[in-house]
């Protein structure tokens, strides 16, 4: 399934209408967390009863309203109850079966439709005020996994998930904004690519709930998006835990506990009430924490800094100095100011004699729109910028200037390394040396 599978091109598509989500449809307030934890505990889950729900952060997540020791566990959550693949290829057999006849010839593009296509329906049937029963009658397992599902999906069509700030959700309301950056281009393919899915799963798939419409849909998909954590059974929904928000400062850690087979949460620093409990869903930047979750960190928490080149640029670049053929058949190149990314490694495999020069363009080039904007666009070292696409531009600004500068450094021109790039340089004059990167 590529996005143009099933919209007939982009001149099809830019007429096709936009994509609402549901909003407040199950209008029923935040029901309780009590009720889930409760639904969880008779699942041989660990939920400590200092740790509450609470709506009244900048963020609704998890408080404690005792105190809680570091060290201690604040969430254990047995694999049973986890939204995982292997879960619900037990519980929606036929629907992962009627999936593989997809026009994908990827496995996992497949598994990875019928994954939103069983949250979707887990969604409607608590939408439609039946929130177990559905998933109940299908259910092999234990009783407990539909009834704490029931809970989650009842909370998340509350509002409680409205993805107003998400950027899937600009891109389906026509509202990306035009940066100088190809961060709208690469999140509208992918927002694109959601639908095209639907559209592919409404035309193959006979198992296709007809009522489930494209909105409810998107929804799902942003929920696996957004609220996923990777575990050795490959991504999964684990109820309790995907009510925890993320800091690059966490005060929490989540684990895969193998003996157990449980995800659990621990406390790293002693909790006081009032104190939100937040874990790191990695070291990301703000590009990256934008395009998936939707939300960016101010600069002075930004952990690094990043930037992505799509495929179309790196070919436009490698074409003024005939390196075509080259780059060709590369992927989108992301950069990161802390290390040499894979996408790098291979494009400096894929083309030793030029990469360094190649990279040089492209950075320089996209410095000097980004410097002819810059007021429009206030792009600048500050860390000021309150706005997402501000703090996205900045830190691609920042790790681009980082690049060049390290590049000029090993062409012998002096340049000043920021000194939180010291690993970055390490690694490029390593491959320097090593006759992987010439300048
Ligand atoms: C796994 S959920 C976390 C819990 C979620 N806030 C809730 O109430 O259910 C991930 C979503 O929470 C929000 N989020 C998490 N950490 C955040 C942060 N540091 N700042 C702003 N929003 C955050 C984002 O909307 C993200 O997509």
């Amino acid at each position: 399934m590529s996005s143009d599978d099933a919209e007939g091109g982009p001149e099809k598509r830019a007429r096709k209408d936009t994509l609402r989500l549901p909003r407040g449809f199950a209008q029923r307030g935040d029901p309780s967390a009590g009720a889930l934890r409760a639904a969880l505990l008779r699942g041989a889950a660990l939920w400590h009863e200092g740790l509450k729900r609470s709506q009244a952060l900048q963020v609704p997540g998890l408080v404690v309203d005792q105190p809680i020791a570091a060290d201690t566990v604040l969430l254990r959550i047995p694999k049973e109850l986890h939204f995982s693949r292997p879960r619900c290829e037990e519980i929606f057999k036929n629907l992962y079966e009627a999936c593989e006849a997809l026009p994908s010839a990827d496995p996992e593009k497949r598994a990875e439709a019928a994954d939103a296509l069983c949250f979707a329906k887990v969604l409607q049937s608590c939408a439609a005020e039946k929130c177990t029963s559905t998933a109940q009658r299908e259910c092999q397992g234990p009783s407990t996994w539909p009834e704490a599902w029931g809970h989650v999906a009842a909370t998340l069509l509350s509002n409680v998930e409205d993805f107003a700030d998400h950027p899937y959700v600009a891109a389906w309301e026509g509202r990306m904004p035009q940066l100088c950056s190809a961060e709208p281009e690469l999140i509208a393919a992918q927002a694109q690519y959601v639908r095209t899915v639907y559209g592919c799963l409404q035309s193959t798939v006979t198992e296709m709930p007809k009522e489930l419409d494209e909105g409810l849909f998107a929804f799902s998909w942003l929920c696996l998006l957004t609220r996923r954590f990777r575990g050795p059974e490959g991504s999964a929904l684990v109820p309790g835990v995907d009510f925890l928000n993320h800091s690059s400062k966490p005060n929490a850690a989540s684990e895969w506990d193998e003996a157990s087979g449980s995800i659990v949460v621990t406390s790293l620093v002693d909790l006081q009430p009032g104190d939100e409990v937040c874990i790191s869903y990695g070291n990301l930047s703000n590009p990256l924490l934008f395009r998936t979750y939707g939300f960016t960190l101010p600069c002075e928490f930004e952990p690094c800094c990043s930037c992505t080149f799509t495929q179309e640029e790196l070919v436009a670049g490698a074409c003024a100095e005939a390196a075509t053929a080259q780059v060709q058949d590369l992927p989108n190149l992301h950069l990161n100011s802390s290390f040499v990314t894979d996408e790098l490694a291979e494009l400096l495999q894929a083309y030793p004699s030029g990469a360094g020069k190649l990279l040089r363009l492209l950075c320089a080039e996209r410095l000097e729109k980004m410097d002819e904007k810059s007021k429009e666009l206030k792009i600048s070292t500050s860390t000021n910028h309150a706005s997402h696409a501000s703090r996205v531009l900045r830190s691609e600004y920042l790790c681009l200037r980082l690049h060049v500068q390290i590049l000029d450094e090993l062409a012998g021109q002096p340049s000043e390394t920021s000194t939180s790039a010291q690993d970055l340089k390490h690694e490029l004059q390593l491959l320097h040396q090593a006759g992987m990167l010439a300048v």
